[in-house]
């Protein structure tokens, strides 16, 4: 496990897959995936479209029930069974429950509710589904629209917000649960380019907080310069995984040149 520590035995990690593999009508996209994220771990996932790389993060949040594998987060194991149909499924509704909301994910479309003011959408989950007081959410959710830089725009409507706000109200709304993990599928492939780096500075300071995170993201700024690890996935499988100076300096398969080239 490409892990250094500088203490003499490594601490339990955050979230480990092992072998991890999905399918959809026959075709094999996820073919035996490992990975593990320690704390403070802020690990960027490269791939060509296709690659799998959201069905990884998927599989992760069991929006996707992987076929097969293991997935564990802080040392609870994500149990899974066959269904009627001969399937997995997750053997305890209530731990998807538990699982996600230790995992919050930002999605490429931002995802917010678009009757509801950027206040509401932050404090829905707290307190719709976690059963949070108004008043501490409404706390949290305005502390975190701070934390994101909008907290004035909190009794805007998404439709009267530009891409990147909208996209950072959906950070915010994803910090609210305080996760241990937060899973970025492509934060900013929707966004137009002079909206990108917005985004790119709260993702930025999120790691410099020390979040756990987990970036499906082209942006190789990104990924050479925040990441502390950088996995590269083609068809299904891991080709390149280590730390990003070692990965983007070290010989890499022609698989990752070609990647690397088409994007650059
Ligand atoms: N629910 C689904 N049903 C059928 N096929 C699916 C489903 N989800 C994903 N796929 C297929 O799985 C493959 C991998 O998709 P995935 O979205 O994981 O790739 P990706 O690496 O994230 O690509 P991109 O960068 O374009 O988002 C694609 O061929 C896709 O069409």
């Amino acid at each position: 496990m490409p892990y250094d520590s500088p203490i003499a035995s490594p601490p339990s990690a955050v979230l480990a897959v092992e072998d991890l593999c999905k399918s959809f009508g026959g075709n094999e996209i996820l073919k035996g995936i490992s990975l593990s994220a320690y704390k403070h771990d802020v690990v960027s996932i490269l791939g060509s479209s296709g690659s799998g790389k959201s069905t990884l993060l998927r599989c992760i949040n069991l929006l996707e029930t992987p076929d097969a594998g293991r997935l564990t987060l802080h040392g609870e194991r994500v149990e899974l069974k066959p269904g009627r149909d001969g399937k997995l499924m997750p053997a305890d509704p209530k731990q998807i429950t538990r699982i996600r909301r230790r995992l919050a994910m930002v999605f490429q479309q931002f995802n917010l509710w678009a009757h509801m003011t950027v206040l509401q959408n932050v404090m829905f989950v707290p307190v719709r589904v976690l059963g949070v007081s108004k008043q501490d959410a409404e706390l949290k959710a305005l502390a975190m629209l701070e934390k994101v830089g909008l907290a004035e725009k909190r009794n805007h409507f998404p439709s009267q917000l530009s891409g990147g706000q909208q996209q950072r109200v959906a950070i915010a709304r994803a910090l609210a649960t305080d996760p241990e993990v937060l899973l970025f599928d492509e934060p900013t492939s929707a966004l137009d380019p002079e909206l990108v780096g917005e985004v790119l500075k709260v993702m930025r300071s999120l790691a410099e907080d020390g979040r756990t995170m987990l970036v499906v993201t082209h942006e190789m700024g990104f990924a050479r310069e925040v990441a502390s690890r950088v996995v590269f996935v083609h068809q299904g499988k891991i080709e390149e995984d280590g730390k990003p100076h070692d990965v983007f300096t070290r010989q890499q398969s022609p698989r990752f040149q070609k990647f690397l080239s088409s994007i650059l």
